[in-house]
């Protein structure tokens, strides 16, 4: 079963999910990639939504403007006091629910609306399930003033830093308008610590590591199926 296959159905699965698990009238963020455009498919195919649930709120313009061509209504998250749920994709997911995020460059508003949510549910195939973090290079938006100091950074952690870029070689840009360092080749054995440390430099905006704000629930796709990992409550999301 290809990658992309994986992806339809543990959306499918994750739209049953929600409207069977969420209560009626509740906004339900969602998240950004591949992955979470077949839920937004998925969710609108079932015609209920908007009749359901109040609304959503949107992590990057891309899937603002995927819910609005749907007809979904988006919701400013400065209008709304609580979430019940948020909905993504992940780059990487250890055991503990720990991921690393921002292959699509949203990592930024991702983490912001994760914060607000009391459930964090991931959505991904089992191709991202690893024991470790780190194969899929670390995400890190940061101001651009910062880039250098920060390269060094990365370098004196082991890591290598790769500023992203668009295809015509230009830095690739956030809907924040900042950039973006891809660090490769980090053994993240301490997600927590890890995050906390790069989160305290000059000049990150954010680092695509979601530990102190780890997901509750897993969606995973496979070839066998959907399982359904459940990581408990998260102390910090409240
Ligand atoms: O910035 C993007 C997000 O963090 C995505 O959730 C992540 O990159 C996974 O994307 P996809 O579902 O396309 O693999």
């Amino acid at each position: 079963m290809s990658q992309d296959t994986l992806k339809r159905l543990v959306s499918q699965a994750a739209a049953d999910y929600i409207l069977t698990r969420i209560p009626e009238g509740a906004v339900i963020g969602i998240g950004t990639g591949s992955t979470v455009n077949y839920l937004i498919d998925a969710l609108a195919s079932h015609k209920v939504f908007n009749a359901r649930y109040h609304g959503a709120v949107s992590s990057s313009n891309a899937t603002t403007a995927r819910l609005k061509m749907h007809g979904i209504k988006v919701l400013d998250l400065n209008d709304i006091e609580t979430l019940p749920v948020y909905i993504d994709g992940a780059d990487e997911i250890n055991h503990h629910g720990h991921m690393i995020k921002g292959g699509g460059g949203a990592l930024t508003r991702e983490k912001i609306i994760a914060q607000v949510a009391e459930i964090f549910i991931c959505i991904a195939d089992a191709s991202k399930r690893v024991n470790t973090l780190g194969h899929f290079a670390l995400p890190v938006e940061i101001i651009p003033l910062a880039r250098a100091a920060l390269s060094r950074k990365f370098l004196a952690l082991g890591g290598r830093p790769v500023l992203r870029t668009t295809a015509n070689g230009a830095p690739y840009l956030t809907d924040n308008g900042n950039q973006i360092i891809d660090v490769h080749g980090l053994q993240i054995t301490d997600p927590v610590t890890l995050e906390a440390k790069i989160n305290s430099w000059p000049g990150v905006v954010t680092v695509g590591l979601f530990a102190k704000r780890p997901a509750n629930l897993c969606l995973l796709a496979s070839a066998t199926g959907i399982e359904m990992i459940e990581y408990g409550p998260c102390p910090q999301a409240s």
